[in-house]
């Protein structure tokens, strides 16, 4: 399935690669950072990408970490999945906290996390005097066993 998306490019983001996919059957779209830093252990950051997207009503776009920095340099988004919402017009950012124990220097133009565009269902939450009963009743957080 693939649903199109507008995407505003802001001043910053003047150079930089559009959010692509890097293989034929990807997943998530790279994005790039548009400003570099270092992030020291520990620290965290909302990184500009340099653009703005309109997503499609009852859509979503996921902000994911990619696998190979947190592997190798424990690289991650703090929110992840961070919610990009279908009415959001400002900036996308990727808030990437570095987990590892060495400072990661960011550099423009190097893709920092992956999109995942999803499709949404919006929930009407009805109020009721008691929910019908279940097997699993109230039990949870490790009540069926380790
Ligand atoms: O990784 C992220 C997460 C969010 N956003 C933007 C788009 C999203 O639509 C908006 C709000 O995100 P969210 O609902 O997760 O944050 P909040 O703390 O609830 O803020 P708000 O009160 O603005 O909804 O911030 C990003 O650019 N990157
Ligand atoms: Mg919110």
């Amino acid at each position: 399935m693939t649903i199109r998306i507008q995407l505003s490019r802001l001043p910053h983001g003047e150079g930089l690669p559009l959010p692509a996919y890097a293989t034929a059957h990807a997943a998530g779209l790279d994005i790039c950072a548009a400003e570099s830093l270092t992030l020291a252990p520990g620290a965290r950051h909302a990184v500009a990408t340099g653009f703005a997207i309109a997503i499609p009503p009852g859509h979503e776009v996921q902000v994911r970490p990619r696998s190979g920095l947190a592997l190798k340099h424990g690289i991650t988004c703090l929110n992840t999945p961070g919610t990009i919402d279908a009415d959001y017009r400002g900036e996308v950012k990727v808030i990437l906290a570095n987990l590892g124990s060495d400072p990661f220097e960011v550099t423009r133009g190097e893709r920092i996390a992956q999109l995942v565009p999803a499709v949404v269902t919006q929930a009407v939450f009805d109020e009721v005097d008691a929910l019908d009963d279940t097997d699993r009743g109230v039990g949870g957080f490790g009540s069926t066993g380790r």
